[in-house]
């Protein structure tokens, strides 16, 4: 076959070149030999058959390319995307029915030979036409988005693919331009940025989360509360930023709002860490998915911590109303009752029921005049408010104090709606006002108003009298040895004592006159507009009536008064100066011998100022050495020897004047100086005793005077030990001389102190004695050696006077409790003879010898003989017949 075949070929060829040459039918063919044609037939034939297969072959190759171009054609058409055919023009060679659909046209035929660009719009032909360019066959461009505007006028959002065609397939270059029409996806996402949008412009919280409790959705508001960022918040459990606990119970409202398929509002709570706890009304729903499925739950919340704190307030406020302890009473603008609470009730005893509609006026006391409603309805009326102290009645008809304050409530034209008034029952309160009042301003005791009522009533009058050209007195009253009241009866007694004087002293003035009791057993009176007579008048009655004795319980008791008067505006004009000038009257009344009145002088006040003198120079006195001892001596009656010497202080000023010590020592003793004086004396005496005693005078004692305020003191025992103990002085060379004053303040204590004293081997003796209030009682256990008996008795021996009698039983007693007696001022021969006869031990005074100067002291012992033992005795002695005294000074 091959072989034939080439000779066919090689036929083929030659008969090719004949005709090329032209040499077709000249002959040269005709050499052929009848093989040669019949073996061209042959090949003829065969070629024939040849070129029939080969015919077939091109029917079935041009078949199957049909087909394939049908089957193109039919994919085109039915692509269910837009797609074109262009050229490169943008010329429409083809266009598939989803393609016409898209733009609005009936067939594809209408788009053909139209030009794409003119689909086109906001100049993207232009960016289309660029592309065209640019794409080759197996380029691969991302897409391009056009708008492009339909048949009817719409505008599309078409998403565009470009695709170069093989260029075989035309001659010139065609592309496949494909559309996707993006315009449903541009409404779902403008959708969605409107609900985007939304959620985040909301101020509520909005969220949902999956049915594990992860986070699928958050608005702003939400993360902005949390702080947190969207990715910090989507996809993670609400545990992760709240609080376990509320997450927690957040968490299972969400289990029931999905378990039960339904809506359910919450009030939830958040407790920010350091924060106040805030509420929020959360409304949760199911989310429910395409198969009913629950898909998780959303929620819509709101912060309502304001409002429930509102709600809380008005809570708390009603129930303050309610259950408040203030009365409260709401009316409306007409004044008719509307409303009442349970305090208003308790406090008035009226039920609302019974109140409603009346008005408030039910409750007038008729304590207040008309004015006084019309003065708080002004108030009402101006400022909004009244408040102020009211007295109403209650049902009861008891009248009661109240605190009210009424409120008027307005409306939008600022017309009045609605009064309220709210009260308290102020009975207590005023009860109490009224006992710290009497507390504060009056007298427990005596009910009469103290110093401070005194001040302002002294104002008062001052005020009046001034106006009026009038005068009043100033009245200073004390009781005379009221101590000795107290003492002897108890202070129980003592204050029944005072309650009848201010008793008797009340009935004896007018109602406008004022008593008051300054403090203990001193009143000042304040007595209006009387003369001199008239105040006279008034003085004696008083002293008289106080002088009364006064029976109080078993007990009769008599006590007296001493009187200063002072008077406005004579002597003063200011109050304080008046007290003080009656206050030194009185004083006055008392050095005159009690139970009397004086009026103030002028003299008076010299004396007062002489008195800051004296207590100003006794400040310096000791360290300017202006202070001096004499010692006098005392005589033993009996035997006429010098038993004893009394310390006596001298004070002889820096200008040579003299201050005598009834002058100087009281105002000492007031003053306290007296401290540093006694220890002054005390060292002085001791010591001078011990330098006698040194230089051999023996058997005499040294008396020092002690006053109460010293010896009260707590260090005084300790001091005459101590100074006793320094000098080497014996006690028993020591005597202190203590006033009855002294034994008459604690009188048990006094006669302990006394026995320690005694310890120490020191004598005691009582000065003065007679004058005071002694307690016999006591006298008896005090460890004493001796009375002293005060020169006044002594002085008015052979005068016919009581005083006689008063030396004899002096002397008596302290015969009968064993102790010795000390005569003082002994002057006269007749004293002598007076108080020896009737057994006194030993006196001092002029008759004997006048106070000496300590270094004169030894020659008169030595003159006297008195060197020679002899202990001072406390027996009775026989009298001395004379004694012959060489005065000193
Ligand atoms: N029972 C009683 N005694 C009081 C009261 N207040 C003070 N006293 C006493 O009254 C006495 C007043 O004494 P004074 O005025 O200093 O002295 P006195 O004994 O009255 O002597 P003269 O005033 O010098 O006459 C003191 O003993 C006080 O303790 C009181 O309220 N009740």
């Amino acid at each position: 076959m091959s072989e034939g075949r080439s000779r066919i070929d090689t036929l083929r060829l030659r008969a090719e070149m004949a005709l090329s040459r032209g040499e077709a039918g000249t002959g040269r063919l005709d050499a052929a030999t009848a093989a040669d044609l019949s073996e061209l037939l042959h090949e003829l034939r065969v070629y024939q058959a040849e070129l029939n297969i080969q015919n077939q072959e091109l029917i079935a190759s041009r078949q199957a390319e049909e087909s394939v171009r049908r089957r193109y054609q039919l994919l085109f058409s039915a692509l269910p995307l837009s797609a074109f055919v262009v050229d490169d023009r943008g010329i429409i060679e083809e266009a598939n029915d989803t393609a016409a659909r898209l733009f609005g046209f009936r067939s594809t035929r209408t788009l053909r030979q139209h030009s794409l660009l003119r689909l086109i719009l906001d100049g993207g032909g232009v960016n289309l036409m660029q592309r065209l360019r640019g794409v080759g066959a197996d380029t691969e461009e991302g897409p391009l988005y056009l708008l492009f505007r339909a048949h009817d006028g719409a505008t599309l959002h078409v998403e565009v693919y470009l695709c170069a065609l093989p260029s075989d397939y035309h001659l010139d270059s065609r592309f496949l331009v494909l559309c996707l029409d993006r315009s449903a996806d541009d409404e779902l996402s403008r959708t969605r940025n409107i609900f985007k949008t939304l959620l985040d412009n909301s101020d509520s919280w909005i969220y949902a989360f999956d049915p594990q409790g992860r986070c699928l959705l958050a608005n702003q508001a939400l993360l902005r509360f949390l702080r947190r960022s969207d990715a910090e918040v989507i996809g993670h459990r609400r545990d992760e930023w709240l609080p376990a606990e509320d997450a927690d119970q957040h968490a299972q409202n969400d289990a029931l709002v999905m378990s039960n398929r339904k809506a359910i509002l919450y009030e939830e709570k958040v407790h920010e860490p350091g924060l106040e706890v805030r509420y929020y009304l959360s409304n949760k729903f199911p989310l429910v998915g395409d198969a009913g499925e629950i898909i998780g739950v959303g929620g819509i919340t709101n912060d309502i911590t304001e409002s429930r704190q509102k709600d809380i307030r008005l809570e708390l406020a009603a129930q303050v109303y309610r259950s408040g302890r203030e009365g409260i009473v709401i009316t409306d603008a007409e004044q008719r009752i509307i409303s009442v609470n349970n305090a208003f009730s308790q406090i008035t005893g009226y039920e609302e029921e019974s109140v409603l509609g009346e008005k408030p006026s039910i409750l007038a006391s008729g304590r207040h005049p008309e004015s006084f409603y019309a003065g708080m309805w002004r108030a009402i009326n101006a400022s909004g408010r009244w408040a102020g102290e009211i007295w109403n009645r209650r049902k009861s008809g008891e009248v009661y104090p109240e605190w009210l304050s009424i409120s008027r409530v307005s409306g939008a034209n600022d017309e009045p709606t609605h009064y309220i008034g709210v009260f308290s029952d102020i009975t207590h309160r005023k009860m109490a006002e009224e006992e710290i009042e009497r507390l504060a301003f009056y007298d427990s005791l005596t009910g009469t108003p103290n110093r401070y009522l005194l001040h302002d009533r002294a104002a008062q009058a001052i005020r009046a009298a001034e106006r009026r050209g009038k005068s009043f007195a100033v009245v200073f009253i004390d009781l005379d040895r009221f101590k000795a009241v107290n003492d002897v009866f108890g202070h129980a007694i003592g204050d029944e004592v005072l309650r009848e004087v201010t008793k008797r002293i009340q009935q004896r003035i007018r109602d406008s006159d004022t008593v008051c009791r300054l403090s203990g057993d001193e009143f000042v009176l304040l007595l209006d507009d009387l003369n001199h007579a008239q105040i006279d008048c008034r003085a004696a009655a008083l002293v008289e009536a106080i002088g009364e004795p006064m029976t109080i319980g078993t007990s009769e008791v008599s006590v007296s008064a001493s009187i200063g008067i002072a008077l406005y505006p004579h002597d003063a004009t200011a109050f304080d100066e008046l007290l003080k000038q009656a206050d030194m009257a009185m004083y006055q009344a008392k050095s005159g011998g009690r139970n009397g009145w004086r009026y103030f002088n002028d003299e008076m006040a010299r004396s007062a100022s002489e008195r800051l003198v004296i207590e100003f120079d006794l400040r310096r006195a000791i360290v300017n050495e202006e202070m001096t001892l004499r010692y006098q001596p005392q005589m033993e009656l009996a035997s006429g020897r010098i038993t004893g010497v009394e310390a006596l202080l001298r004070w002889q000023r820096e200008d040579g004047s003299h201050v005598p010590p009834d002058r100087f020592i009281p105002i000492a003793e007031e003053s306290g100086q007296i401290i540093e004086l006694g220890r002054w004396v005390l060292e002085q005496a001791v010591a001078a005793r011990k330098q006698w005693l040194d230089e051999g005078h023996k058997h005499f004692v040294v008396a020092v005077n002690v006053s109460f305020v010293q010896f009260w003191r707590d260090d005084f025992v300790d001091e005459v030990r101590t100074t006793l103990a320094r000098h080497g002085l014996p006690g028993e060379l020591l005597e202190i001389e203590l006033t009855e004053r002294v034994a008459m303040g604690e009188p048990e204590l006094a006669v302990r102190m006394m026995r320690t004293l005694k310890g120490l081997g020191v004598r005691l003796s009582i000065d003065d004695f007679g004058t005071g209030y002694s307690s016999l009682s006591y006298l008896n256990t005090m460890p004493i050696d001796a009375l002293k008996i005060d020169r006044a008795f002594i002085r008015n021996i052979g005068l016919e006077s009581s005083d006689e009698a008063i030396c004899r039983t002096i002397i008596q007693l302290a015969g009968t409790i064993g102790i010795g007696t000390i005569a003082e001022g002994v002057e006269t021969p007749h004293h002598l003879a007076f108080l020896a006869q009737n057994g006194c031990t030993a006196g001092q005074g002029y008759l004997f010898a006048h106070p000496l100067f300590g270094c004169d002291l030894p020659a008169e012992l030595m003159r006297r003989g008195v060197t020679a033992p002899g202990h001072r005795s406390h027996g009775r002695q026989a009298p001395v017949a004379s004694h012959s005294v060489q005065a000193e000074e």
